[in-house]
């Protein structure tokens, strides 16, 4: 079992970091895992940008192989928003509730056509030395009407994936791991994660 570190805060990431890493042999640690106060701002315009700045920043402070997660909702009808803000959209606690709820409230009367969204899920892998690699991964669905379900973490209770009539909180984690935005990321940097174990 080869042990990697993922520098993210959020649990919901970690589980399903660790599902999906198992495959390979890979043990996940985390941020949650270290003592330290690690507070990493994500002061990038893309998703891509954001990840990179959070594992060039762990990979500076262990000097050890890093993977970082920078991740967040596209909705269609809000130009995009509230992309690389999903977290901060109804403030800087980042509350997943208040997220929901205010997303909901800015797609109020919208249609089910109009309701149209994506996941985005950037993956950066840093290491000591070598140069950064990032790869995107997207989920397509549309916002749904009102919470449903309880599984998974953040936007997941309101999100619809294609071809699916169940919100992603209602999917079971085999379920979303087959089919996310981390998933298709993930897969991308198969290669590299296969040389580790
Ligand atoms: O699969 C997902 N299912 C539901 N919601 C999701 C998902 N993936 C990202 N999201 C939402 C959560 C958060 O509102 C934002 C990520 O923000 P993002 O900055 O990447 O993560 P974060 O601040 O929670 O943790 P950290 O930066 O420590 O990795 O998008
Ligand atoms: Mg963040």
């Amino acid at each position: 079992m080869k042990e990697l570190i993922v520098a993210t805060k959020n649990q919901g990431k970690v589980s399903e970091f660790r599902q999906m890493f198992s495959k390979y042999n890979i043990s996940v640690k985390s941020l949650l895992d270290i003592d330290r106060i690690i507070d990493i701002e994500e002061t990038g315009t893309t998703f891509e940008a954001n990840a990179i700045i959070k594992a060039e920043a762990m990979v500076e402070l262990l000097g050890l192989p890093v993977v970082a997660d920078d991740s967040g909702l596209e909705v269609d009808a809000l130009d995009g928003e509230p992309g690389v803000y999903s977290a901060r959209y109804a403030g800087m606690e980042k509350d997943d509730q208040k997220n929901t709820a205010k997303l909901l409230r800015e797609l109020e009367g919208k249609t089910d056509k109009e309701r149209t969204a994506r996941f985005v899920c950037a993956v950066a892998v840093a290491r000591p030395g070598v140069e950064t690699f990032v790869k995107r991964g997207t989920c397509e669905g549309k916002i749904a009407t009102e919470p449903q379900g309880t599984n998974g973490f953040g936007y997941d209770p309101v999100f619809i994936p294609r071809g699916s009539t169940r919100t992603l909180a209602e999917h079971s984690s085999d379920e979303k791991n087959a089919i996310s935005h981390r998933h298709h990321a993930i897969e991308q940097i198969e290669d590299w994660l296969k040389t580790l174990s």
